[in-house]
């Protein structure tokens, strides 16, 4: 196809082995999660890919993935774009709540309701959360977001509103020069681009769980319509 693009779900965290709500909070690869990272790289040195660039979020846990895998591909001198337009989906104030924790807080009937809305979010963060400060504060956001578009919570629907425009106005223009691109982010930042890449219904995108450190690609067509869709490395 005229296009390929290669997207990959950071390794597993330290608070995804915790079945903490992570968003923002800028939590560590577990040992598991280097371990998937560097399979990643093999994985995409096997098939023998190579990249002009890459994109990724803000937080560390999609930045070492990224690193790790241009280590094993031999790539680390390539360019990497970080953005805060890729990050994963801002939980709010259940920012590092556990399961229990959270059906404590919040009773089993309001999760199930948040567990499959498209358009309900979480409870804003405020600065009771003991991860306030460390987020709101944190010189990475220099560039943005402002201090007026700063989330204090995201449900899915204004996570991929976010992160569309990035990709409409940053990597399409990119792939369209013939650049080889790499994206490392999240769930939910990755769940906004194979929803529009694919046109899916809203339900169909809340269905999709993308694993942790496995590449995935995508062929395009000229007009950016997918001939191959969310195809995994080892498939
Ligand atoms: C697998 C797992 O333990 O998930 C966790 C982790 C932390 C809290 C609650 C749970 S849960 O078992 O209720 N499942 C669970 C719970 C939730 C979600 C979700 O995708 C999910 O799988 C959301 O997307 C979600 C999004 C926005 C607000 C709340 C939730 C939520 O409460």
């Amino acid at each position: 196809a005229k296009y390929q693009i290669v997207m990959v779900r950071h390794g597993e965290s330290e608070w995804n082995k915790l079945n903490k709500f992570c968003g923002w909070h800028d939590a560590e690869l577990s040992e598991q999660g280097v371990k998937e990272a560097h399979a990643a790289g093999k994985a995409l040195k096997a098939d023998k890919f190579k990249f002009d660039l890459a994109h990724t979020s803000v937080l560390t846990r999609a930045n070492k993935t990224l690193d790790a895998i241009l280590q094993e591909i031999g790539q680390t001198d390539i360019p990497i774009k970080k953005t805060w337009r890729l990050n994963e989906r801002h939980y709010g104030g259940l920012t590092g709540l556990n399961k229990a924790e959270t059906a404590v807080k919040h009773g089993e009937e309001q999760v199930k309701i948040w567990r499959r809305s498209f358009d309900i979010p979480p409870p804003p963060m405020d600065e009771t959360n003991p991860h306030y400060k460390e987020i709101v504060d944190d010189p990475r956001y220099a560039d943005g977001p402002s201090k007026e578009e700063f989330p204090m919570f995201e449900s899915l629907k204004l996570t991929i509103q976010r992160t569309l425009p990035y990709w409409n106005d940053v990597i399409v223009p990119q792939m369209k020069e013939g650049k080889k691109i790499l994206i490392a982010a999240h769930g939910n930042s990755l769940r906004g681009i194979v929803k529009h890449l694919d046109s899916m219904s809203d339900e169909a995108i809340m269905g999709l769980n993308l694993p942790t450190g496995i590449p995935f690609v995508y062929e395009l067509d000229e007009n950016m319509k997918p001939v191959v869709s969310m195809k995994f490395l080892g498939d």
